[in-house]
């Protein structure tokens, strides 16, 4: 067996702004709709200052509004509710994602169904999950959606495959697993308690990693030729003291298994910041009837 294809998501993920860019210079000139997207960053996590940060610059380089809301962590939750009932009455903003992890005096639950469902660029409202589940028109989460892109491009038909998904959050597992099964794959979700997690996984053709455990999808889990989805995020400890980012797979060691796999960085990643400047978009044209 040959290596693994390395699926470029980095690369993807910066065509796919292009597409942007040119739907909303199209949606400016012929309907003078400007797509925005608020984000609420509460505290000073490092990381996600970070993710913040590109978020506006590159829904600024696609041509759409862009504001971000920097909290201090002393933020109450009332005053967070607040903002968030502001921007889904702003009309100049069609999307409002508030950063995730918020500080621990503030609930994520009660955020969340704050979140006008028009304007849920994340998909977690338990309104644009129900829709997903009962296959009717939905915001869906971008991690997900970028993965759903990726793994078309990579296999062209879904339909028939046999997709395991470890992890199970709402951002992530359990809407991954959605979209999988919109597309007529067979979707097993496994998770922490699941028995002889590698036998379940060895039966894959479609291999989803969202647990956030560093490199724990070793080789011999993976059928020969299974598509490899690693959406894990994990910062580990060099031997020079400063870190760097795995993903939830062996990398190395699962590319000469599958046949094809996505690096971290530069595969799931940048697809989650591309899907949710496409969510925007498509929630400032269903805010304002304009069909897709
Ligand atoms: N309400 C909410 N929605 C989210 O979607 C959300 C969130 N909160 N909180 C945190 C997680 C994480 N997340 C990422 C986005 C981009 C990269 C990304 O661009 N990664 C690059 C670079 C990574 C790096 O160098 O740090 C890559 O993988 O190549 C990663 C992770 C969105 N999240």
């Amino acid at each position: 067996m040959s290596e693994a294809a390395i699926i470029d998501g980095k690369a993807f993920a910066a065509r796919l702004r292009q597409t942007i860019a040119a739907e909303v210079a199209a949606l400016k000139a012929e309907h003078g709709l400007t797509p925005g997207l608020a984000v609420v960053l509460v505290g000073e996590d490092p990381a996600s200052q970070v993710y913040v940060r590109s978020k506006g610059e590159q829904t600024l380089e696609a041509g759409m509004h862009s504001e971000t809301h920097r909290l201090p962590a002393e933020t109450s939750q009332a005053e967070l509710l607040a903002l968030v009932e502001r921007l889904n009455s702003d009309p100049a903003v069609h999307g409002v994602l508030v950063q995730f992890p918020v500080p621990d005096h503030i609930s994520q639950a009660d955020v969340v169904a704050a979140i006008s469902p028009d304007k849920d660029v994340d998909g977690l409202t338990v309104a644009n999950a129900g829709r997903l589940a009962s296959g009717l028109p939905a915001l869906t989460p971008c991690t997900p959606t970028g993965c759903m892109m990726l793994l078309r491009d990579q296999l062209g038909e879904l339909s028939g495959k046999r997709a395991v998904v470890i992890g199970r959050s709402n951002l992530m597992g359990k809407p991954m697993a959605q979209l999988l099964l919109a597309a007529d794959c067979t979707v097993t979700i496994a998770h922490s308690r699941t028995k002889d997690l590698p036998a379940v996984v060895r039966e894959a053709d479609i291999v989803v990693a969202a647990v956030g455990r560093p490199q724990m999808v070793k080789a011999d889990w993976v059928k020969p030729g299974a598509v490899v989805i690693d959406v894990g995020i994990n910062r580990i400890p060099k031997d020079d003291g400063k870190t760097r980012l795995v993903g939830d797979v062996a990398f190395d060691e699962v590319k000469a298994v599958a046949s094809a796999i996505t690096p971290v960085p530069g595969g799931v990643g940048p697809m989650t910041i591309a899907c949710l400047l496409a969510n925007t978009v498509l929630a400032a044209k269903r805010l304002n009837g304009i069909g897709e």
